[in-house]
């Protein structure tokens, strides 16, 4: 059998996920589906864990729910004893509701709405990391109102200057970058002093990220070693917390190299207690925020192949039930991916196949000339490592509907998230006509995001 970049379990012929039968899920479920094996999940959360605990430094973790966000996984990163790194009011809700405590929640983005900065202040999110001049001055304003209450606790996202090695589109620590406050000119340290006397707020520390599916810790190495001259320059400024983001890379296909953790903390952690003695400053608390490591792996989309097509002499296609909707990725970062066919994972491969996805684009590709036994209609293609920014980055062009989510686990699979229906999509369309706008009823924003929080709690077991 060809190797994949993940491990693969079949019995009796079929590929198995958690215990539970590829065949048996599609059958249950339908297709698209996402599958969920949540132990690999729960593992890589514990690497992180066990990593840093060996290096012996103070750390925290947080799950960046932006790689894919629901109630289940809000439960499954408490358990694990991460908080979780939010950039909206959905993804705030969301934690909250799945039972993160406000406390063990950092709010991230670069340009977060009035609503959503009130509410995390309201309900005490634990860290607000402030991206640029307007927002410090918003929450400058927010902490002045509140008066009385205790000073919102902030970190200052600074970009680097740093060009790590990815896509240009997960780039994030170049100097020509919309997030955060830019090093080189002096916009940062003006953030830092004017942050360290504004009342009302009380500054942490710093954030730097300087990009996504990073497959080497050089880049946030650069980036540590650059804040020498920023922390320099304002000694009374000694930052209690050091985030250095998410970023940590997988393998998506088996060329790819499998980075072990280690390899992309120790360096950072070195840099940083090199830095930090230096500058007679006592160690940061380390904080992190891997999203892509923590689910990516852990994740296989199973589709229905439906028509095949060969154009002799050119290239043979394999058309499947969903694509670029579920899964952008190779259209917007020309991601590769594997898969095989899980009904009979142990055929041989016949021939190599293009498989296209159902949708109106010839862009609609997800994976180009992949070796594969000769697909029939009714085929199981179980696309791998679809884990992190494929459902979180799905839509409705089309009108389709975004598929179901299945956590598996023990022989045991759990729907976390069922299909999105037709209905659901028609729900949000209101009556045509123009006779009654005076009356139609206006939305209040978020009015709808706080009421959901009544019913706060844990998703059943
Ligand atoms: C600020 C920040 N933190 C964390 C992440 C999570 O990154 P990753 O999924 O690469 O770990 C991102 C996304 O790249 C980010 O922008
Ligand atoms: N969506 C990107 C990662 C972006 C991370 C967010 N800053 C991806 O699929 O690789």
């Amino acid at each position: 059998m060809r190797k994949f970049p993940v491990e693969l379990e079949v019995r009796g012929g079929v590929l198995f996920f958690g215990g539970v039968s590829a065949v048996e899920l599609a059958e249950r479920f339908g297709t698209p589906l996402l599958v969920y094996e949540e132990d690999k999940i729960r593992r890589a959360m514990r690497e992180f864990r066990e990593t840093l605990s060996g290096l012996g430094v103070r750390y925290r973790l947080f799950y960046a729910c932006k790689a894919y966000c629901s109630l289940a996984m809000a439960h499954v990163v408490r358990e694990e004893g991460f908080g979780a790194d939010v950039v909206s009011m959905g993804e705030m809700i969301t934690a909250l509701r799945g039972g993160i405590p406000p406390e063990d929640l950092l709010f991230h983005g670069n340009f977060k709405l009035d609503e959503e900065l009130r509410f995390a202040v309201e309900q005490g999110i634990g860290t607000i990391v402030v991206d640029n001049a307007y927002e410090l001055e918003r929450l400058a304003s927010l902490a002045a109102t509140q008066g009385g209450s205790r000073p919102i606790p902030i970190l200052l996202r600074i970009t680097p200057g740093v060009v790590a090695h990815t896509h240009r589109y997960i780039l994030t620590g170049q100097e020509d970058s919309k997030f955060g406050f830019d090093l080189e000119s002096g916009q940062a340290l003006a953030a830092v002093r004017l942050a360290m006397r504004t009342e009302g707020l009380r500054l942490r520390g710093i954030h730097m990220h300087v990009g996504s599916q990073l497959v080497s810790s050089e880049g946030p190495v650069q980036a540590v070693r650059r804040l020498e001259a920023l922390l320099t320059s304002v000694p009374e400024f000694v930052p209690e917390v050091l985030d250095l983001g998410g970023g940590f890379g997988v393998p998506y296909v088996v060329d790819d190299p499998h980075v072990p953790l280690r390899d992309l903390l120790v360096p950072v952690v070195e840099a940083v207690r090199e830095l930090f003695s230096r500058l007679g400053h006592p160690e940061p608390e380390l904080w992190w925020e891997p999203g892509r490591r923590v689910v990516a792996s852990a994740g296989t989309t199973l589709y229905r192949v439906g028509g095949v097509k060969e154009i002799p002499g050119v290239r043979r296609y394999v058309a499947v039930d969903g694509g670029m909707n579920d899964n952008i990725r190779p259209a917007l970062y020309q991601a590769q991916y594997e898969a095989l066919l899980a009904n009979r994972p142990l055929d041989p491969p016949e021939a190599l196949y293009t498989v296209a996805g159902r949708l109106c684009e010839s862009g609609d590709i997800l994976i180009v000339d992949h070796p594969l036994p000769h697909p029939q209609p009714g085929d199981l293609l179980a696309v791998f490592v679809t884990g992190a920014y494929a459902y979180a980055m799905s839509s409705n062009y089309n009108r389709l509907p975004r598929p179901a989510v299945v956590f598996v686990r023990d022989g045991k699979a759990r729907l976390v998230q069922r299909r999105e229906t037709i209905e659901d999509l028609l729900a949000l369309d209101l009556p045509y006509g123009f006779g009654d706008c005076e009356t139609a009823p206006s939305e209040v924003p978020n009015a709808a995001a706080r009421k959901a929080l009544e019913t706060r709690g844990a998703p059943e077991a």
